[in-house]
């Protein structure tokens, strides 16, 4: 048979020809594209085992140094069992060294790493900088010798910021971020990198490059995330003072899971360039950086010394507003917010009743405690997500393809961030009918992205109402602050978070609102917590997964959240320093 086309004819052995020509193509294309992906992955995995290795090499090597050079085992616990206060004070008058200091909290954190995985590698640098310290004469800056720890997405001039992604191997940050220049400047001593999850987006502690990190009161636990490193050396007393990040809570729930205390900032109080977040653009609710330390003191001191002119120089988005003394030293008597269950699921009992005696202390102190109503908490959610995730995460799934990822960031990387529209929204139909909770859904067809810019736009509206509202509802209360738990339940068994995620409404709300908040270790869950966690109301999939996965947990520390309006961190330091004293006080008298 043969086919006439204008000008030329084609018979049926050209036709086959030509089919089998382009069968071949599309197959080499095919093929060429599988061989890549697998090539790419291959890749991949071989950079990651490298990374993991150094990194297991590196603490190996500084344990071993130590060996040599590290102190005696009586002389270190000294220096350990010190708070912050007295470090400071012992480092400022020349009865400690900068160089003992450094030794005793490497030793613990190389120590306490073995087991816990909370270290991605020492900053080798030092050594040399405790040695400066010790030689140095003149007067001495605030932080003068103390060691502190970073998260990994911290940029260290030298060392990459990965922040759990195969991605940013190799990457070294030609320069430290403003708040570890401020730190140096300021005499502290930069000393450990700690761990996070897989691109920071959730409460857990595991990545493919540097593994899993465990809780320190009970390693088959999580530590929270996503500032799990530190959280999880500081409570393992491997550190005095660290920092991480924190958007919906990355802060505050490895503080409370670990029973540290941290502080929050609102966003723009102190510098937030120079650290890896996956989506720096999504400017709404923004990521916050803050310190993280085993009291209340290392917190003030981490504060004074950064709100200072040399961060206001390198930073000048930075409003430059020191550290306000005459707030924090306040005895003014306050009117103070309080709740126990925002309106979503509630807190478990241990939490409800770490709630109840601060409330008692602070009443105690002269304070008026008002219950405090959260309003609409489901459209903070929705806000969250839509900020968060309005560009359908596709800056997340950019900063992931190619890599591997880990176990325990699977389902909600799947769910929230790859999966199509009619797919969450099956999935939010799934929670809403069986799970009986409408919530889900909002949040899922939010991850799925905002379609116009007059939908962003509107979404801007939306979340300058809710942040009025919220603003009004304490006006109306005569508020000064807020006390609410560190987080819906205790830490909980590794890899599990997803099934409880919609607790992060217990901490996200402050970023939403871009309001302070320090969280505080205050008590620790009884064997009668765990009775009455028999009576926890299970109306939602989230809440019967909660009481499931809290059982066991006695022993472990439970916070309370500390809030004040937009740039009052002195007054939410100053509450949390107040409620520590009588603990402690209270501890003391008992
Ligand atoms: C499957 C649907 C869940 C719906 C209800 C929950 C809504 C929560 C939405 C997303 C979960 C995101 C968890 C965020 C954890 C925050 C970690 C963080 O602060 N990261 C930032 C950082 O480390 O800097």
């Amino acid at each position: 048979m043969k086919f006439k086309f204008s000008s030329f004819e084609v018979d049926d052995g050209m036709l086959h020809s030509a089919a089998v020509i382009t069968a071949a193509t599309f197959s080499c294309l095919m093929s060429g594209f599988v061989l890549q992906n697998i090539w790419r992955k291959y890749i991949v995995r071989q950079r990651i085992k490298r990374r993991r290795e150094e990194s297991k090499l590196s603490i190996q090597k500084m344990g071993d140094y130590l060996m040599q050079h590290g102190l005696s085992v009586d002389k270190r616990n000294i220096i350990l069992d010190m708070p912050m206060a007295e470090l400071q004070r012992k480092l400022q008058n020349g009865s400690l060294k900068a160089l003992d200091v450094l030794r005793a909290y490497q030793s613990k954190a190389i120590e306490v790493t073995k087991d816990l995985n909370c270290v991605v590698e020492p900053i080798w640098e030092a050594e040399e900088q405790a040695i400066a310290c010790d030689f140095m004469t003149g007067k001495k800056s605030p932080l003068h010798g103390i060691p502190v720890s970073l998260k990994e997405n911290y940029h260290v001039q030298g060392y990459d910021s990965t922040g759990g992604m195969a991605k940013f191997i190799d990457c070294p940050q030609p320069d430290d971020n403003v708040i570890v220049k401020t730190l140096k400047e300021q005499g502290a001593i930069p000393f450990m990198r700690t761990n996070l999850p897989q691109t920071m987006m959730v409460y857990e502690s595991s990545n493919p490059i540097y593994g899993e990190t465990r809780n320190p009161h009970d390693p088959k636990r999580g530590p929270g995330g996503s500032s799990s490193g530190e959280g999880c050396l500081i409570g393992a007393g491997g550190s005095v003072l660290g920092f991480g990040t924190d958007i919906g809570g990355s802060l505050r729930i490895p503080a409370h899971m670990c029973g540290v205390c941290c502080l929050k900032p609102t966003v723009g109080r102190i510098s937030t360039e120079g650290t890896h977040e996956v989506h720096k653009g999504a400017t709404l609710v923004p990521g916050a950086t803050g310190p993280l330390s085993r009291d209340v003191d290392g917190l003030v001191l981490a504060m004074k010394s950064l709100l200072v002119s040399h961060m206001f120089e390198l930073d000048r988005s930075v409003p430059p507003i020191p550290f306000r003394p005459e707030i924090y030293e306040d005895h003014r008597p306050l009117r103070i917010g309080y709740f126990h269950d925002i309106g979503y699921m509630p807190s478990v009992p241990a939490c409800e009743r770490g709630v109840r005696e601060v409330r008692e202390i602070l009443e105690k102190n002269g304070h008026t405690l008002i219950e405090f109503k959260v309003p609409r908490v489901d459209k903070a959610l929705e806000l969250f997500a839509q900020c968060v995730f309005g560009d359908g995460c596709k800056t997340f799934t950019d900063a992931l393809k190619y890599d591997v990822v880990d176990p325990s960031f699977k389902l909600t990387y799947f769910l929230i961030h790859q999966a199509p529209e009619w797919l969450k929204r099956v999935a939010g139909f799934f929670y809403r009918t069986v799970g009986h909770d409408p919530i889900p859904k909002k949040v899922l067809v939010a991850a799925a992205g905002i379609k116009s810019v007059s939908k962003w736009w509107g979404v801007v509206e939306d979340l300058q109402a809710y942040r009025k509202k919220f603003e009004m509802e304490m006006r109306a209360n005569k508020l000064d602050a807020i006390i609410s738990p560190g987080f819906a339940y205790a830490a909980i068994p590794l890899g599990k978070a997803f099934l409880t995620v919609g607790a992060v409404a217990y901490t996200n709300l402050y970023n939403v609102i871009n309001y302070p908040a320090g969280s505080l270790p205050v008590t620790k869950v009884t064997e009668e917590d765990e009775k009455l966690l028999e009576n926890y109301p299970t109306k939602t999939l989230y809440a019967k997964n909660i009481k499931k996965l809290s059982k066991g947990s006695v022993g472990l520390p439970i916070n309370v959240q500390f809030v004040a309006p937009p740039y009052q961190e002195e007054l939410v330091l100053r509450l949390m320093k107040e409620v520590e004293t009588s603990i402690k006080l209270g501890e003391r008298h008992s």
